[in-house]
């Protein structure tokens, strides 16, 4: 069956540094990624040059089945949601949030276009999957991070992506927004025609039970990838943050302890 993204020997250099090292990476349908990485480990060089924001210097990127540099990246983009922190800076401050959905439709395609009352119907509803319906008409610049989380996922999902990638969606929210905003992710990953979910984090607190698979970086280079069952162990987690840890069960989900040293 036709992978929802393939990813092979993927290498992104920049004058004499190497980004990424022949990142190998496949996405099935039906599978919730986690990656996780320390800082610097090149989560967001790889969100880049999956986005076709960063030239790959060698590899092969496909998206369901098309290959980036035979097709048309602007359409693959259509297929692939993106929310990450940076996008936020572009969002007029007077904009309200039923308009922000909205631009979900069209933004990624240029094209002059007239805003119909079914997609007001569509952003509607998305905002109301998202739990914030009541705050349609509430201006950007007085959303809350947790809501402009939920905004953006909106957003994004105005396009009907087969893949959506957060980018540290929960940096900046406090321990009752997170929580709340991590089981409207949860919920979102048992929608009927959901898109494959990737979240890109530094914390296992954020690996909810919706994630099945892991994506662990170190360095630039794929230190493990697979199903989370197995990767999710105090060894691999210290080998990602070079660092003695322990992980931690207990009802209340996962907590990583760094061990002195
Ligand atoms: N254009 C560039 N030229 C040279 N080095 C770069 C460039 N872009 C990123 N890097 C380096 O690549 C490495 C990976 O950076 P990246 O931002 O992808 O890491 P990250 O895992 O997202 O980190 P963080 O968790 O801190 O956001 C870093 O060492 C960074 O300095």
């Amino acid at each position: 069956m036709t992978a929802i993204l393939d990813v092979a020997d993927l290498r992104v250099e920049r004058g004499r540094t190497t980004i990424l090292h022949d990142v190998s990476w496949r996405i099935a349908r039906g599978q919730h990624w986690v990656i996780l990485g320390a800082n610097g480990s090149g989560k967001t060089s790889l969100l880049k040059t999956l986005t076709g924001y960063l030239v790959p210097t060698a590899g092969r990127i496909e998206v369901l089945g098309h290959r980036f540099g035979q097709s048309d990246w602007r359409e693959l983009r259509l297929h692939v949601g993106v929310v990450m922190n940076v996008f936020s800076a572009a969002i007029p401050l007077a904009e309200v949030a039923l308009d922000t959905v909205i631009s979900g439709k069209y933004a990624q395609l240029d094209l002059w276009h007239r805003v119909t009352s079914a997609d007001r119907a569509a952003a509607l509803r998305q905002l109301r999957r998202a739990g914030i319906a009541h705050l349609a008409q509430r201006p950007w610049v007085h959303l809350s991070q947790g809501e402009r989380q939920r905004v953006l996922i909106a957003r994004a999902l105005m396009a009907r992506p087969r893949l959506l990638i957060l980018d540290e969606p929960c940096a900046g929210l406090d321990p009752v927004a997170r929580a709340h905003f991590l089981a409207f992710v949860q919920q979102l990953s048992t929608l009927r025609g959901a898109p494959s979910l990737v979240l890109v984090t530094h914390h296992v607190e954020e690996i909810t039970p919706a994630f099945s698979h892991l994506l662990l970086l170190r360095r630039g280079t794929v230190l493990a990838a697979g199903e989370r069952a197995r990767l999710l162990t105090s060894a691999n987690l210290s080998a990602v943050f070079e660092a003695p840890c322990h992980l931690r069960r207990s009802a209340a989900g996962l907590r990583l302890e760094v061990r002195p040293v």
